[in-house]
């Protein structure tokens, strides 16, 4: 099934494939012993393994399933986190933006919410930005077209196998000012959002294939980043000054940073 992907990425597929079988049989047990069904995404989905007709699932796809997810929301939310942080302590004027509005919004004794991330604009500004400027997945995943299509006068084959740009549109000065600059206030007072009716900004892709995990992902990277901000000052190391951090990235199926992020944090009481 994995024959042509690498050896290394092949064994760690088997390994969470066998994980998660493991995950899936605990459930079958409990589930026969009568307890009580949790009604969480694994029950959802071995309910459809008891129907018959067109939904009923077997335990291999509820496997694939868990395992694309897996796949799918781990690289791209832990990259989009570390640009982020990257970029903010590489701004420290931009960083200082981000403080305040939690410090406004949220106050220095409590710990960011859910339910709070709707009033912190200028974080929402910094994700979007750190989308455009370090789109995570710089082709999206590989498409193919079902039938001959005309665009542009171009003629794309029946089963040609397509890769969209993404990286290149998000800095298209076409669309985007000063592309290569990290400037959150673009995304303030702007109607363009990253749910795919917005072709300048597609980091999630758009239509039909758009990442399912896309409201899961900007929550979790939103919250997360905030919380980091507002609870801790952050240190570079060897004092190592802002402008001077390695910003430059590596190419692969999500955009990493060359050099990972070394930063160390310091609990606001102890600065
Ligand atoms: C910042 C976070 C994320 C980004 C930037 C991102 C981006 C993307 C992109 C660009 C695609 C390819 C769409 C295409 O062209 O076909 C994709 C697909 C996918 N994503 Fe995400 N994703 C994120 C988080 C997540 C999360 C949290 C999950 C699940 C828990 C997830 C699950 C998936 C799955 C299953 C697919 C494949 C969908 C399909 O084949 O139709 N993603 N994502």
């Amino acid at each position: 099934m994995y024959t042509s992907i690498p050896y290394k990425i092949k064994v760690s597929y088997d390994r969470l494939h066998n994980l998660l079988d493991k995950i899936i049989d605990q459930r079958l047990k409990r589930r026969a012993s009568g307890s009580c069904w949790t009604g969480d995404f694994l029950d959802v989905l071995l309910d459809h393994t008891e129907e018959r007709g067109p939904d009923k699932l077997d335990h291999l796809d509820v496997n694939l399933l868990l395992m694309d997810l897996f796949i799918g929301g781990t690289d791209t939310t832990t990259t989009t986190m570390e640009w982020a942080m990257a970029e903010l302590l590489h701004n420290p004027a931009i960083l200082a933006k981000v403080k305040q509005e939690l410090s406004v919004e949220i106050g220095s004794e409590k710990d960011v919410q859910e339910q709070d991330l709707s009033r912190l604009p200028y974080l929402e500004a910094v994700i979007k930005e750190t989308m455009r400027l370090h789109t995570t997945a710089p082709l999206l995943l590989p498409h193919r077209a079902e039938a001959d299509v005309q665009i542009c006068g171009y003629t794309i084959p029946k089963h040609t196998q397509i890769l969209v740009n993404a990286w290149s549109i998000s800095r298209d000065t076409n669309y985007w000012d000063e592309p290569t600059k990290f400037k959150p206030e673009r995304f303030l007072n702007s109607e363009i959002d990253f749910r795919g009716k917005d072709f300048a900004f597609i980091p999630f892709s758009a239509g039909r294939r758009i990442c399912p995990g896309l409201n899961l992902g900007v929550r979790m990277v939103s919250l997360i980043l905030a919380n980091l901000v507002h609870k801790f000052e952050w240190k570079l190391p060897n004092a190592v000054e802002p402008k001077e951090m390695d910003m430059k990235d590596k190419f692969g199926i999500t955009l990493q940073k060359a050099e990972p992020l070394v930063a160390f944090p310091v609990t606001r009481a102890s600065c």
